[in-house]
């Protein structure tokens, strides 16, 4: 029988009795099976049992019999003499042995090769008695250290690999337990913040970093989403938040709070963030851009716009020509004046020049690289002048279909021409002076102010003094508008212009019609000075185009419109659909019909015949093309004649 079946452990009975008052414990059974290494020795340090582990690591048969074993040939040599005497002691004086560092023998290693080396751990060693006996042994112990040593390496090593791969993350990462405390900090995090390791390690994250806007408000630890993570236990994310770096300076981050959980527990939050004060550059680069990029478009519209309604009025516009004292007064008014943001008022008869005065004094002016935008206020429907002037944002008002710059904003910089201003309704003279006055307006349908800087140049044929009497304009606007008032003179009171004048504009309009250049002699210019010019310059224009379109070789013919004594002079045989009636002043209206007769009568005489010789283009002096044109202008087809 083992010796071991008959001890009575005092460890075993004294763990156990903390449980329960008595447990019977099989000691042999324990002592067999225990996956420790255990064995009896007595007090001369001969080992009388020895369990399975222990015997299969000798390389002993695994028997329950009892064995008479060398203690020295358990332990390595250098072992023997302090263990001998410990265990000895523990024999004697029932005190425990625990946790002594040894390596075990290999008996097997011993005989091949002499080797010593064996597991390490460590023994402990425990009193017992024989049951029924007097005598003492001890009971040993061994535990195993080197796998344990080795799994703590190991361990060290994962988390040596882990925390290399957490370093080399290009993101800052943070670990913080369920108190908000800092646990792990990596090198990409104290990178970008400056945060240290020790500088966290333990302490609030959200105290060090996170504390506030980045307008300096106080941002509370409660509000934060990072701690969040840990209470309510979902993944929290933040894309326009700041962290703040150790020199106090914020920067912006994204983040995402992840929460850690252990056996189902809330245990904390990993962070990782990123800064994103690059791509926050970019972007604002980007919005920049945008923003520029709508502008120019904007602009680009805007002026297409202006171009599209300017296109026919610029086109008309040549120098002006004159060189009667009264124009010359004029023109040195306008010089003086152009160089300065005076607001001009143009005061002058119809078609007496000027809105031609109005384009030379923004040429002559500093804005001349700017915008000279016209509003013909004529022109402008009522219920249209607000968005007219200050534009509209669409859905403003029915028929507000896409939203429209004002002539306002399109003159900023520039120059606004105001023609025909005493035409601007009542209700409406209060709004533009205030935004004359303050530079800025708002579009309709818009609370968005726009600031501009324009100068304002406007014209009247009205006695705009009576007007405001008679209460049909604003004293203020009147004033505000006429600090510079420019008086431009009737052609007759500028005989000596309506020479080179009405020679210009039958060189242009030859040119224009493409025919050899026509001259006027000495007598039709002392004819042309001596004409009352109710209409003035345009009068003067449309004298000398009809005149071109009548003649018939190389002498020009002054006609229709001429007063008696020029009409007396007229060459028999001059083509004419009727009588030109006795009148000084022909309307547009009447001249067109005049020469829509005249066109027809020639194509009557040439049977329709438009082109060769004696066709009626050759005979009205013009291209066949441009009869043709004509034709399809007035609307002339030979069906409704035959
Ligand atoms: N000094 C000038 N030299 C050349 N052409 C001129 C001159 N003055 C006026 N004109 C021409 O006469 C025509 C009428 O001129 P403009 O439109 O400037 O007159 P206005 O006074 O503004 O007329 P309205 O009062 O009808 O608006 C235009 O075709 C213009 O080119």
């Amino acid at each position: 029988m083992p010796v071991s079946k008959s001890y009575e452990s005092q460890i075993f009975v004294i763990r156990f009795t903390k449980i329960c008052d008595f447990v019977m414990v099989n000691f042999d059974l324990c002592f067999r099976h225990s996956p420790l290494f255990a064995a009896i020795v007595d007090e001369t340090c001969i080992c009388c049992d020895i369990n399975t582990v222990w015997r299969e690591y000798l390389g002993l048969p695994a028997t329950d019999d009892a064995v008479s074993y060398p203690f020295e040939a358990l332990f390595n040599r250098q072992n023997d003499t302090a263990l001998t005497r410990q265990i000895t002691h523990v024999i004697q004086n029932g005190a425990a042995m625990n946790g002594r560092a040894v390596s075990l023998c290999r008996q097997e290693s011993e005989q091949s090769d002499g080797a010593t080396a064996g597991l390490q751990g460590m023994l402990s060693a425990w009193r017992v008695k024989q049951a029924g006996g007097m005598r003492y042994y001890a009971l040993l112990v061994f535990t195993e250290t080197s796998e344990y040593s080795r799994a703590v390496a190991k361990l060290k090593q994962l988390q040596k690999t882990h925390e290399l791969i957490l370093n080399a993350v290009g993101e800052g990462i943070y670990g913080v337990d369920a108190r908000g405390n800092t646990t792990f900090v990596n090198e990409a995090a104290t990178q970008i913040l400056g945060w240290r390791a020790e500088d966290v390690i333990g302490k609030s994250l959200h105290d060090i970093h996170h504390h506030s806007y980045p307008d300096g408000r106080p941002y509370p630890s409660s509000e934060c989403p990072i701690y969040r993570a840990f209470t309510d236990g979902d993944i929290h994310r933040g894309d326009d938040e700041f962290f703040w770096r150790t020199d106090g300076t914020p920067v912006p981050v994204e983040y995402t709070s992840t929460p850690i959980r252990e056996n189902g527990e809330l245990k904390g939050a990993v962070v990782v963030y990123r800064d994103i004060t690059e791509r926050r550059k970019n972007e604002q680069q980007r919005e920049a851009a945008y923003l520029e990029i709508k502008k120019l478009k904007e602009l680009l519209e805007r002026e297409r716009d202006y171009l599209r309604d300017e296109i026919n009025i610029t086109a008309n516009f040549g120098e002006i020509i004159g060189e009667s004292q009264a124009l010359m007064r004029t023109l040195a008014q306008i010089e003086a004046v152009a160089r300065t943001s005076t607001s001009v008022l143009i005061l002058g008869e119809s078609g007496v020049g000027k809105e031609m005065i109005a384009r030379a004094i923004h040429a002559n002016s500093s804005r001349a690289d700017k915008p000279l935008v016209k509003v013909n206020c004529a022109s402008v429907p009522k219920e249209l002048f607000e968005s007219e002037f200050f534009g509209h944002v669409r859905g403003s008002f029915t028929g507000a279909h896409r939203d429209r710059v004002g002539r306002l904003h399109l003159a900023d910089g520039g120059t606004l021409f105001l023609d025909e201003v005493g035409e601007i309704p009542l209700d409406l003279q209060g709004k533009l002076l205030r935004a004359l006055q303050e530079q800025e307006f708002e579009r309709v349908g818009d609370d968005k102010t726009i600031k501009v800087d324009v100068r304002i140049v406007a014209a009247t044929n009205r006695d705009l003094k009576a007007e405001v009497e008679a209460g049909r304009f604003r004293m203020d606007l009147y004033y505000r508008l006429s600090i510079f008032p420019v008086e431009v003179p009737p052609l007759r009171q500028r005989i000596d212009d309506i020479g080179p004048l009405a020679m210009q504009f039958l060189k242009n309009i030859c040119q224009e019609f493409g025919r050899e250049p026509l001259k006027l002699t000495r007598q039709q210019l002392d004819q042309l000075s001596s004409y009352d010019w109710p209409g003035n310059i345009r009068e003067l224009k449309n004298i000398i185009e009809r005149a071109v379109i009548l003649t018939n070789g190389q002498r020009l013919r002054l006609d229709l419109a001429m007063p008696d004594h020029i009409r007396r002079n007229r060459p028999a045989g001059q083509l004419s659909a009727k009588p030109v009636e006795k009148t000084k002043l022909l309307t547009d209206a009447d001249f067109r019909e005049q020469e829509k007769m005249n066109m027809i009568a020639v194509l009557k005489s040439t049977n329709w015949r438009i082109s060769g010789a004696d066709g009626a283009a050759e005979l009205l002096g013009v291209k066949p093309s441009t009869l043709a044109y004509r034709m399809k202008i007035f609307r002339i087809n030979k069906a409704d004649y035959l």
